[in-house]
């Protein structure tokens, strides 16, 4: 049907213009007017981010040219040139305004505020993935969730997985034992074991009812990773419009897809336990694995702070003193289905969305930080030594499985696990939107509503105004005379404030028991320098040249 319409405007020949004309003539002041409109309605956000020092930009792209390269290249080049500048720093990506904080005064003002919780707007390229879950939700609906999840990380329910937590400890000794003085890379195992120990423990189904391998599941997440830090730093890849027209889509699709078919099934196995009135974990404990029988603590005990891998002093939801009752006390998803059953505080939907974002926040992040730290003893013989005798004086020999008093004793390789998520922090940068200006703290800088804020870990880890000498691997750094005068917010590896990770203490548990038991058997080599760890960020920091070390028995001492 051809469109046209009849003007009296353009006289009698031709007499009357398309309809594509007329569109074609308004569209021009339209869009002045809009550009105009746009341009007054940032006037405000420019000029407050015009007093914010950072490296010069192009028109219109900004730095966007600075995140050309590989994921490498990317991460060094930023980190670099970060160092000609102070603790705050502004960034271009196009008309994209990102402010980066390090100064620990600034970054407590987003960090324990109840206000500036609202995710970075870049966060929704998790949503096919992850949906509305806790990592990305905000308002009403992350409150309730995570008032709901929180207390499904308590110590108390900890505690009931510590005997999971090393039957699956043994499982990748006898795994690693297989490559025996060959160079691997020991990322593939580590990721691996934490999904499988999340599915055994958080989400209490058997790995073995699984027809896919926590392997399998891992890769497809580590693509995942890959394809969102290429719409976080390829500009013409952020909007939906033109990601969906690229080949990266239907990849996507093939990924998403392999995630999901895991969370599905879980939660399929789990309900089908729960319609028989089992609760709890269904993996099986060897009956010499179970340490009921020597461990001697109280259930009650609670220990906060360092040991759980918050700065001391620093206090979130998940340091809760008194006892929640034992209804409430229940692993993750059993607590999950068992709300969603009378539909009020969760759906089958939201399920869904939590399963996978535990899934993924669960597993990952351990990975990296147990790769980091066995290459850190691989690279350190010397630190490597002093946490093995720690383990020799508590062990004495013996080949029993760790108690949960015993990771308390642990006291040397906690603080090795803590220099590790200092000087390689798994999440190496968190954002958020800021919907109000913020004068900061530590200058006069008001970083203006409407931009992303980034509290970039990684750097503020290797400030060396707060750590002496940052890029040496220093466990003492974490000794209580060091940690006692240093901010609290100078060491956040887990975020702090109201939307801390709810997995830390679940993470340094397990972390505990996974790395001591990897330690007693084996002697950890390798002969890669840190100057030659090639990091990347995408989204979780690894070694793009591969987490490479090799094994060698370890000899017991005698009990
Ligand atoms: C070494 C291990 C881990 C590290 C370094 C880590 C770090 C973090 C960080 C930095 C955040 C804040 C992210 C942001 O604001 O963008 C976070 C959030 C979160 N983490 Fe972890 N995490 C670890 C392990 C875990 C584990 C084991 C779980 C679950 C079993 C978990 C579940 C979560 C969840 C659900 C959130 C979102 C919390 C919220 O927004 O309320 N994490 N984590």
């Amino acid at each position: 049907m051809s469109a046209t319409i009849a003007t009296p405007l353009v006289g009698a020949s031709p007499g009357i213009v398309s309809a594509s004309n007329v569109f074609y003539f308004l569209l021009a002041p339209a869009l002045i007017l809009w550009y105009a409109y746009w341009k007054i309605s940032r006037r405000h956000l420019e000029e407050l981010a015009s007093r914010i020092p950072g490296p010069a930009g192009l028109p219109i792209l900004g730095n966007a040219l600075e995140f050309m390269g590989t994921s490498h290249i990317i991460f060094s080049n930023l980190v670099k040139k970060s160092d000609n500048f102070g603790r705050t720093i502004k960034l271009w990506i196009g008309h994209k305004l990102l402010v980066f904080l390090m100064d620990p005064d600034d970054v407590e003002l987003i960090l324990s505020s109840h206000e500036h919780i609202d995710k970075a707007a870049e966060y929704r390229f998790f949503k096919p993935w992850l949906g509305d879950g806790l990592l990305i939700s905000t308002g009403q609906k992350w409150r309730a969730h995570r008032k709901l999840i929180a207390p499904t990380f308590h110590l108390n329910v900890l505690k009931s997985f510590v005997d999971l937590f090393n039957v699956n400890s043994l499982q990748v000794v006898d795994r690693l034992r297989k490559t025996m003085g060959k160079e691997i890379d020991c990322h593939d195992y580590m990721s691996e074991a934490t999904v499988e120990i999340l599915l055994e423990t958080a989400m209490g189904v058997s790995k073995k009812t699984q027809d896919q391998s926590g392997y399998d599941y891992a890769m497809a997440v580590m693509k995942m990773c890959d394809i969102l830090h290429l719409r976080h730093t390829k500009l013409w890849l952020y909007p939906d419009i033109i990601f969906n027209l690229s080949k990266y889509k239907g990849y996507q699709d093939k990924l998403i897809n392999t995630i999901h078919s895991l969370t599905r099934k879980v939660i399929k196995s789990k309900r089908a336990a729960f319609a028989q009135g089992i609760r709890g974990s269904i993996a099986e404990v060897p009956e010499n694995i179970k340490t009921k029988t020597f461990d001697k603590t109280e259930t009650k005990t609670v220990v906060e702070g360092l040991s759980f891998g918050q700065s001391a002093g620093l206090k979130d939801d998940l340091d809760v003193d008194e006892d929640i009752g034992e209804k409430k006390r229940m692993a993750f998803l059993d607590l999950m289905i068992e709300s969603s059953q009378n539909g009020v505080v969760i759906n089958d939907e939201e399920i869904k969305e939590q399963v996978d974002t535990i899934m993924f926040e669960g597993h990952d992040t351990t990975a990296a930080g147990s790769s980091f730290f066995l290459c850190m003893m691989g690279t350190h013989p010397e630190i490597q030594a002093k946490v093995v005798e720690e383990l020799d004086e508590i062990f004495k020999g013996s080949n029993r499985p760790v108690t949960f008093a015993d990771t308390l004793e642990m006291k040397y390789l906690e603080r090795c696990l803590m220099e590790t998520l200092r000087m390689y922090p798994p999440v190496p940068i968190i954002a958020r939107q800021l919907r109000r200006d913020l004068k900061l703290s530590s200058n006069d800088y008001v970083v203006p509503a409407g931009c992303t804020v980034v509290i970039p870990t990684y750097k503020i880890h290797r400030d060396a105004e707060t750590y002496p000498n940052p890029d040496k691997f220093d466990p003492d750094n974490f000794l209580p005379e060091r940690t006692a005068n240093r901010h609290y917010y100078a060491f956040i590896p887990f975020s702090a404030g109201p939307r801390s990770c709810v997995g830390r203490k679940y993470a340094m548990l397990k972390l505990k028991i996974l790395l001591s038991t990897i330690l007693r058997n084996f002697t950890i080599l390798s002969d890669v320098a840190e100057k030659d760890y090639q990091l990347q960020a995408d989204i979780i920091l690894k070694r793009a040249d591969g987490f490479r070390i090799k094994l060698a028995p370890r000899k017991k001492v005698a009990a």
